[in-house]
């Protein structure tokens, strides 16, 4: 396997509750890996260790590794800034700014110092175009973000997310508060994404695991049970507690 993120020994707690016990895992590069497990699990937890996003918590303590291509992204010479724009993050609900579809892309290059304007509308078309929304709001770029429906919403936040050429998205349950046709879409882009990124994403529908990821993680209680080929661990999973939960005996 051609590991983006590996994780050793990591161990998460928040003040004096421990919410991740020393998980290992190798994250596959251009490869789609879920993360599953009942609800509060640590699923969210795991995700957020991955871009240091668990920083903003007060309290939060980390052990362990966390490899990004051989970087320690713990470590001392660790830029978090720089970090957070290699390893993305969209999150349940689409949370575009109150400002224009072209201002909510071209929001990260200018941050990052681009002015140019050929160049920016150049980035915001690419972008709007990997995130699959072009075709349906190339008319309307200087309108409102927030008159898009949900579905648009969450890939227009995708689309921001590319903008500033990330190398690891990271998905906190992306489609939960869409319909299935916008679900639907948001889970082909992701097929097409991952071509060119590695994509980690936390899910509670199994289907949906199933259908998108090569790779499945199942966390219980802060432990990572089982990982493996996401058709292994629905049709042969090695531990009887993945087996019940994939079988919906819990969860
Ligand atoms: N900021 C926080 N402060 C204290 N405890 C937290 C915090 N965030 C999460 N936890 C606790 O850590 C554990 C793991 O939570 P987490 O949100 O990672 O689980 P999850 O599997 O993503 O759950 P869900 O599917 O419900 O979102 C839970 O017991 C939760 O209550």
């Amino acid at each position: 396997m051609n590991s983006k993120v590996s994780v050793h020994k990591l161990n998460l707690f928040y003040k004096d509750f421990q919410a991740l016990r020393d998980i290992n895992m190798e994250v596959p590069a251009h490869l789609v890996t879920a993360l599953i497990g009942p609800s509060g699990c640590g699923k969210s937890t795991f995700l957020r260790t991955l871009n240091r996003m668990n920083d903003l918590y007060k309290g939060v303590r980390v052990q362990g590794r966390v490899l990004l291509d051989g970087m320690d992204i713990y470590g001392e010479k660790c830029d978090v800034v720089n970090l957070r724009k290699k390893v993305g993050m969209v999150f349940q609900k689409p949370n575009p700014f109150p400002m224009s579809i072209y201002d909510n892309v071209a929001f990260g290059p200018r941050i990052h110092g681009i002015k140019n304007r050929k160049k920016l509308d150049e980035i915001v078309e690419m972008s709007l175009r990997a995130a699959a929304l072009w075709d349906e709001v190339s008319d309307r770029l200087r309108q409102g973000a927030l008159g898009l429906s949900g579905g648009q919403q969450q890939r227009l936040c995708i689309a921001r997310l590319l903008a500033v050429e990330p190398e690891v998205l990271l998905m906190d349950e992306p489609t939960s508060a869409l319909d299935p046709m916008a679900t639907l879409k948001v889970e082909e882009l992701i097929q097409v994404l991952k071509q060119d990124y590695t994509i980690v994403i936390v899910t509670h529908n199994m289907q949906q695991a199933a259908r998108v990821s090569d790779y499945t993680a199942f966390f219980l209680t802060g432990d990572l049970v089982e990982y493996g080929a996401t058709g292994d661990i629905f049709t042969t999973p090695k531990e009887q507690r993945t087996e019940d939960y994939i079988t919906g005996r819990f969860g």
